[in-house]
């Protein structure tokens, strides 16, 4: 394929979305959203700046003055209302978010079903936002507690799955009663932007609001008096600045950040799952642009070459970059110039530093239509020594780094030796030894001898850089709530 390739329907408006209508941005700064594919520009996006953060958080306050008062089934109802408008759009926000990232549009299109699943959980969840009675020695006071929303939240999201992220995470905000600020990625608004006027007309003005934007934006939200809590879906270096932003007003948050994720490979696995799970764990198919992905693999050197050799022949028979809306792509590009170099960077430095390149290492020749995209093969390195860049830092490319183990102890001892703490895998046939193996590993998210997969009502989040605070279950409902102790005398005198 030659040609030009025909983009998806682009959403009508492309300015900022706060109090039920759209804005243009204070400053009148609109900059280019491209697409990762070919590299070129796809329209302009309004970029909202401290005024427009300010606005935008006005009305967001004066609505959650109101809306705190809306019945939970109501709000429940409202929730549901809005996972069937995902449902019912998920095509087009797929075609959007799949343009606006480069991802292939077949493994997109369950993107806006995952936020809905999401909407309707966070909606059942709404009868567990409750109190306790508190049973004391004396017997004349009665001492009971309730949970109460805390204000308007800002949620600030990665690129790497927009809609899914941003349909997600107004689930537990709305659901507790909250009104809610969504910050899109920098690189990836358009499905976005699409959700918000998809939504306009479900919930009351200014319960959510939508504000395409870069780091200022962030910095501004997580900054501003009257935002009451913020959440991050980013790198562990933008949680710090936010912890530093926040730290003034003494609010909370919760930060879903980056991982250097190992995956443990013992010598009884089952060789042919270990060497599909140890692709799938790397999730190639977004160019490895997963916080969860497994890019440190401890193969046992009793099946090391064996299963490189089918992870490479997997890779080479299954991956295929291209046209992001052909059903036969199964691979994404890099998000941008920037980190299409910042990746290659990584690739170079492992050729520099001794590591085997077992297959990809380069950027794939394609056909005319998608060069100038930021384009690379999925690549594994063998013989990675720990001190390698590759072994050390979040690449967050299609990028794995494998390493030969023999001595258990001193392979646990590597697999802790990160600052990361987010997910993990675990390959044996013995649950046993899985049972002991997984207390060791300091890791918020841990498989046993599976890879990649998210589980709704179980606490999703990470240790150590990786974050804290659990996403995806109860505790990130009861995460948007404030607890409020009574104490009232039934007797006369106190
Ligand atoms: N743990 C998870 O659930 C999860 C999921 C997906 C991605 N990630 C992580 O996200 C990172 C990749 O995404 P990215 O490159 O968009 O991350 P990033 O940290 O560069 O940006 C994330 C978001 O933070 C905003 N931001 C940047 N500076 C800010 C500041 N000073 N204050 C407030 N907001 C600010 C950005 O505009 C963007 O919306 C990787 O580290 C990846 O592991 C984590």
């Amino acid at each position: 394929m030659n040609g030009e390739i025909k983009g998806p329907t682009l959403p009508e408006h492309l300015d900022i979305f706060y109090g039920g209508s759209w804005h243009k941005p204070q400053d009148g700064r609109y900059d280019d959203t491209f697409s990762p594919a070919n590299g070129k520009p796809v329209t302009k996006v309004a970029v909202a700046g401290a005024k427009d953060v300010d606005a935008a958080v006005s009305v967001a306050h004066e609505a959650f003055l109101s809306w705190k008062t809306v019945p939970g089934t109501e709000r429940a109802r409202l929730l549901r209302k809005a996972a069937d408008v995902l449902r019912a759009n998920a095509v087009e926000l797929a075609r959007l978010d799949s343009w606006n990232t480069g991802n292939p549009l077949s493994k997109m299109l369950r993107d806006a079903e995952i936020a809905a699943i999401q909407l309707d959980f966070f909606a059942g969840l709404i009868p567990m936002i409750r109190g306790e009675t508190i049973p004391q020695d004396e017997t004349d006071t009665f001492h009971y507690t309730v949970r109460e929303p805390l204000g308007v939240v800002a949620r600030i999201i990665a690129y790497n799955h927009p809609v899914q992220f941003a349909g997600a995470k107004i689930a537990a905000p709305l659901a507790a009663g909250n009104t809610v600020i969504i910050k899109t990625p920098d690189q990836a608004p358009l499905a976005c932007l699409r959700m918000a006027e998809l939504l306009t007309d479900v919930f009351p003005p200014g319960v959510i609001n939508v504000l395409p934007g870069k780091a200022e934006c962030g910095k501004a939200l997580s900054a501003h008096p009257l935002v009451k809590m913020v959440t991050l879906i980013g790198s562990a270096a933008t949680g710090k600045l936010i912890q530093q932003s926040v730290a003034g007003a003494l609010k909370p948050t919760i930060l879903e950040l980056g991982g250097k994720n190992p995956l443990i490979a013992f010598p009884d696995a089952d060789i042919e799952k270990l060497a599909a799970g140890v692709v799938r764990g790397m999730n190639f198919t977004w160019a490895g642009q997963s916080c969860i992905s497994t890019s440190r693999v401890f193969l046992h050197e009793s099946h090391h070459d064996v299963v490189l050799e089918k992870v490479k022949a997997i890779l080479e028979r299954d991956y295929r970059p291209g046209v992001p809306f052909e059903p036969s792509t199964t691979m994404g590009p890099v998000i941008s110039k920037e980190h299409h170099a910042r990746v290659l960077g990584y690739i170079d430095s492992a050729k520099k530093e001794g590591a085997r390149c077992v297959t990809g290492g380069k950027v794939p020749v394609l056909d005319k239509s998608m060069q100038g995209g930021y384009w690379i093969e999925p690549t594994v390195f063998a013989d990675v020594k720990p001190d390698f860049r590759i072994a050390r830092e979040e690449i967050f490319g299609p990028v794995v780094s494998v390493f030969k183990w023999s001595d258990e102890k001193e392979m646990m001892r590597l697999v802790n030796d990160t600052p990361y703490g987010l997910s993990a895998s675990v390959w044996t046939k013995d649950l046993v030894r899985a049972t002991k193996i997984v207390r060791q590993i300091n890791a918020g998210w841990i498989w046993v001898n599976q890879t990649s997969k998210h589980f709704f009502g179980v606490p999703f989040g990470g240790l150590k850089d990786s974050g804290y605070g659990k996403e995806e279950c109860l505790e990130e409902l009861l995460a948007h709530t404030e607890i409020k102790a009574i104490n009232v005398l039934l007797g006369d005198t106190y």
